[in-house]
């Protein structure tokens, strides 16, 4: 049986080996004892709220309880920027426009910026091959609206994520080997390993400072920007469901797209609601929902087939030990697929 989880300490070894399947690109999940055993003790501490809400970084794991293993991971970061500067490229316009030749050329360009600086972002989304089915995918990516949903104090009005860039078949960035390159001259999986480090001064002292026309840029580099790595295409799916977009925001190296939203526009906000456990009554067969409990330091969540209804949910013993939650505790629910949601 599955479950997605608050991480522990004793994960993390876990977590290496899961990071060292995820490839190049993922910016915040390498295989780096010091950065993710970092990044853990970050989380732990985020879940025990002992450190202030913008330095929070909770991070999800689904585990297998049936043989211990993880499949897969997600988090949130609380506040980007806040403590080492956050970049992404704006998508502008510029227009160059003679009315007496009867000319009118409209550019678009690429401005360095620091826009996003302190929104919420969810990061970090892999799930193992070997999980790849069924509603797992949905279920890893979605926990953390459900999560958001029971605890938006505990972030910031807008919500980003920044998602992986497209990369050739040889694993190469056409639009870093079109721009980063003549100004950083490494390769690509080089300044994403010191960005991954927080090692980040060098982008305010190597990146252009003048706004960029993209017309000037290689046509293989213009073709990519906004455009998601293969392995990606899912995760972006995911999000839009959720009510995220493109708003003309890219990854400075590999021009992935940023989606955003405002967090009170999400469906999660909107859809999901809160129930109470009835462990007396048998679950009837119905559409997929995503269930959590309602702790912030136990936070767990499941998919579990079943209705509310007059503001109870039927889960069964072994859901509730899942859960961690029994007859009489408070639930939230939200359908896991868009189309369809259940009122109570
Ligand atoms: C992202 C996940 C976890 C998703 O899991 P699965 O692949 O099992 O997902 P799935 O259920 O098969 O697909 C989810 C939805 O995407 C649709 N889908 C599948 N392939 C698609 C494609 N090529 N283009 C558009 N949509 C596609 C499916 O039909 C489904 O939509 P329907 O609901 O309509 O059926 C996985 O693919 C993964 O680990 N990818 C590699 C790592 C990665 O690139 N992670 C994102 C990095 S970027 C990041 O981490 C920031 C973003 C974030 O944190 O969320
Ligand atoms: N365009 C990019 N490569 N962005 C890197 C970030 C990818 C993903 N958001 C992560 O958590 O690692």
């Amino acid at each position: 049986m599955l479950v997605v989880r608050a991480i522990h300490s004793s994960d993390l070894d876990a977590l290496i080996d899961l990071a060292r399947q995820v490839g190049s690109g993922m910016t915040t999940l390498k295989p780096d004892r010091k950065m993710l055993g970092d990044r853990v003790s970050v989380a732990v501490a985020s879940f025990a709220e002992t450190i202030p809400p913008e330095q929070r970084d909770y991070m999800f794991v689904m585990e297998d309880t049936t043989s211990g293993r993880l499949a897969g991971v997600c988090a949130i970061k609380g506040a980007v920027g806040l403590d080492e500067p956050f970049y992404n490229y704006r998508i502008g316009t510029l227009v160059h426009s003679s009315r007496e030749l009867d000319v009118f050329t409209r550019m678009d360009t690429l401005y360095l910026s620091n826009d996003l600086t302190g929104a919420t972002e969810l990061c970090s989304l892999f799930l193992h091959p070997d999980y790849r089915s069924g509603n797992n995918g949905k279920w890893l990516s979605k926990s953390r609206f459900l999560f958001i949903a029971q605890f938006p104090h505990l972030f910031t009005a807008k919500l980003i994520a920044e998602m992986r860039g497209y990369q050739a078949e040889d694993g190469s960035s056409p639009f870093y080997e079109g721009l980063g390159r003549h100004f950083f001259k490494m390769d690509f999986n080089h300044v994403d390993h010191l960005t991954a480090m927080g090692k980040k001064s060098f982008i305010a002292e190597l990146m252009p400072r003048q706004p960029l026309y993209v017309a000037y840029l290689p046509e293989s580099a213009q073709e990519v920007i906004g455009k998601v790595h293969l392995s990606t295409a899912p995760a972006r799916r995911l999000l839009e469901q959720e009510g995220m977009h493109f708003e003309g925001y890219v990854d400075i190296f590999d021009a992935g797209p940023v989606l955003q939203a405002r967090v009170s526009e999400l469906r999660a906000m909107r859809d999901s609601t809160v129930a109470t456990v009835d462990a007396g009554a048998t679950p009837t067969d119905t559409d997929p929902l995503l269930v959590s409990n309602t702790k912030l330091n136990d936070f767990r969540m499941i998919v579990a087939h079943a209705n509310p209804v007059s503001g109870k949910l039927a889960l069964t013993p072994d859901e509730q030990a899942l859960l961690h939650c029994q007859g009489g505790d408070t639930v939230r629910t939200l359908s896991l697929n868009v189309r369809k949601n259940v009122h109570v």
